[in-house]
């Protein structure tokens, strides 16, 4: 499957650990998304990733992972998102868990199906927040530090500010946005509507769309129209 990720404005991400229908499957897959991300936090496993992405399959639309979970990597995908969160304070999850995948899957990674994505984590609630004890709340003038460690000292294709299960301040994308030139802004936490999907696809590159796919489903496929007609 062809990806093209820079033209990416609306993603879901879909939970190997969360149940799904298979209509309702179908109706996020044919949404007009431009892609489907399996990613979550707790208990990704090998056979429920790879159960979703043999599901996911049926559909012509791009499919990473988001690898959250070295025993959970399945071949097969368009490409792999790689999260480096950068303000977790738990030393495990900034580089330990990153060289064991590569201990164990260096010679067979293909970089150029591999992103890395600079995570900020700002809801320190969220099972996110807590395995990588990252640190909040996250002020204006430290989104755009971590901006500028992403986009000019990192230089990573992905900055990702994360407020899973909440929905963030769109002031902090709109700082994000002044001072990062080259990586994709990348923002995912409580949409839940049209209107919150507008007001982030204004600042964001890509508006990430997770939960509230499980919960009101009709929402979450009107957000796909909402951000694709919101310039950016
Ligand atoms: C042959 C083949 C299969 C090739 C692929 C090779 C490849 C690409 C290998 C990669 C090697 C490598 C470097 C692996 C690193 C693996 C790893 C475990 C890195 C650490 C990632 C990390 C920091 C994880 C912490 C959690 C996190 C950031 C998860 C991201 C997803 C996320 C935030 C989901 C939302 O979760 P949340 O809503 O908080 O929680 P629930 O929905 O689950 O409740
Ligand atoms: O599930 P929600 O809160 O929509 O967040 C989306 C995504 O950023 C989670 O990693
Ligand atoms: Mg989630």
């Amino acid at each position: 499957m062809e990806m093209d990720m820079e033209k990416w404005r609306h993603v879901f991400k879909l939970d190997p650990d969360k149940a799904i229908e298979d209509a309702a499957l179908e109706a996020v897959c044919e949404s007009g998304t431009d892609a489907i991300i399996v990613g979550g936090t707790t208990n990704i496993t090998f056979d429920n990733t790879i159960d979703l992405l043999s599901r996911v399959r049926r559909y012509a639309v791009p499919c990473v992972l988001e690898i959250s979970n070295v025993d959970a990597i399945v071949p097969g995908f368009d490409a792999y998102f790689i999260p480096l969160v950068l303000n977790a304070q738990n030393p495990d999850w900034i580089f330990n868990a990153h060289v064991k995948g590569l201990e164990e899957y260096g010679p067979f990674i293909k970089w150029d199906e591999v992103f890395v994505e600079g995570y900020v984590v700002g809801n320190g609630d969220s099972a996110v927040g807590r395995l990588t004890e990252s640190r909040t709340p996250v002020s204006e003038e430290e989104i755009k530090a971590y901006a500028r460690l992403a986009d000019q000292m990192l230089k990573l294709p992905i900055f990702y500010i994360e407020y899973s299960g909440t929905y963030g301040d769109p002031k902090l994308v709109q700082a994000a946005g002044k001072v990062v030139h080259n990586s994709r802004i990348f923002y995912g936490g409580g949409i839940r509507n049209r209107e919150q999907a507008v007001e982030i696809a204004r600042w964001a590159d890509t508006v990430v769309v997770g939960n509230v796919v499980y919960e009101e489903l009709a929402q979450a496929l009107a957000t796909v129209d909402a951000v694709k007609s919101t310039k950016k």
